[in-house]
């Protein structure tokens, strides 16, 4: 790590959201801990140089509710096993996080007494500020959302400097790139920009409630190795969704 790492990072408190579905990695379903390793060492990275980190970590590669839904299942109850789902995740992170000693706690907005915290704020923020990684599950804890607008909440509950997505694509794109693999990639693009072309890449409810609070959000791939710190350390990486313009 370079000297006055910690001084010059761009980033002091961020909001990672990770995209559940990568981490299904190279398996067909569930969880890759290969994936999960090497997250948790880029994690660490960052805690290493003084960033504090909260997370949100979707479902997508468990249950999804909409799907459920459309298998013919009651929508909230399929709502309600996407939000366990990601629990699960949780869990399976902060394992790999305290393997490679990074100290970590899960936090879900749906009790759950015995496994995981219920969700406090403040309890966040002083866990934060002691340098432990802490991990928000259950989404927001009701149906009808998804861990994006979870991601977008706590970071501005948490007053994180930036909301930084995780995912499988590497920006933000005119059109779906991973449909259409002629698309452009922005490297910049206004909230209202986001909402009047639908882009979709974040639902855009989470849109509405950032640029409500203009918090900042950053779209990067998260299956490139070194990208998290480059981009915590203020290099170009992905796309910034912010007040604009776009470009
Ligand atoms: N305009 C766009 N630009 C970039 N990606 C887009 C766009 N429109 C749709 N997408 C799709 O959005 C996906 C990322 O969002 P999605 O919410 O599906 O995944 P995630 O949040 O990473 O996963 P999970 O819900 O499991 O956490 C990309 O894989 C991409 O195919
Ligand atoms: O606030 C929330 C967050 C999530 N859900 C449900 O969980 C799954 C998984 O989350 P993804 O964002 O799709 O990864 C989601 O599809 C919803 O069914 C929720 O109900 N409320």
């Amino acid at each position: 790590m370079p000297p006055n790492a910690e001084r010059n990072a761009k980033y002091k408190r961020i909001l990672l959201k990770l995209s559940g579905e990568a981490l299904t990695g190279e398996q067909e379903f569930g969880i890759d801990p290969k994936v999960l390793d090497r997250m948790a060492l880029e994690i660490g990275q960052l805690v290493g140089i003084g960033v504090q980190v909260g997370m949100v970590i979707g479902g997508g590669n468990l249950f999804r509710g909409a799907a459920l839904h459309a298998a013919g299942m009651e929508r909230v109850t399929g709502d309600h096993m996407g939000m366990l789902a990601t629990v699960m995740n949780a869990l399976a992170m902060r394992d790999a996080l305290e393997r490679a000693n990074i100290r970590s706690r899960v936090m879900s907005a749906i009790p759950m007494s015995g496994v995981v915290e219920h969700y406090d704020r403040r309890t966040a923020i002083r866990y934060l500020t002691a340098g432990d990684v802490v991990i928000f599950s259950a989404g927001t804890g009701n149906p009808f959302f998804t861990t994006d607008s979870a991601a977008c909440l706590r970071g501005i509950e948490i007053d994180a400097n930036v909301v930084l997505k995780a995912t499988k694509v590497d920006g933000v794109y005119d059109r779906d790139p991973v449909r259409y693999p002629e698309a452009t990639k922005y490297q910049r693009l206004s909230y209202d920009d986001v909402l009047d072309q639908k882009l979709g890449v974040m639902d855009l409810t989470a849109i509405c409630l950032v640029r409500d609070h203009s918090m900042p959000v950053r779209v990067f791939d998260m299956s490139r190795r070194g990208a998290l710190l480059n981009l915590v350390m203020g290099g170009r990486e992905g796309t910034i969704v912010d007040e604009g313009p776009s470009q």
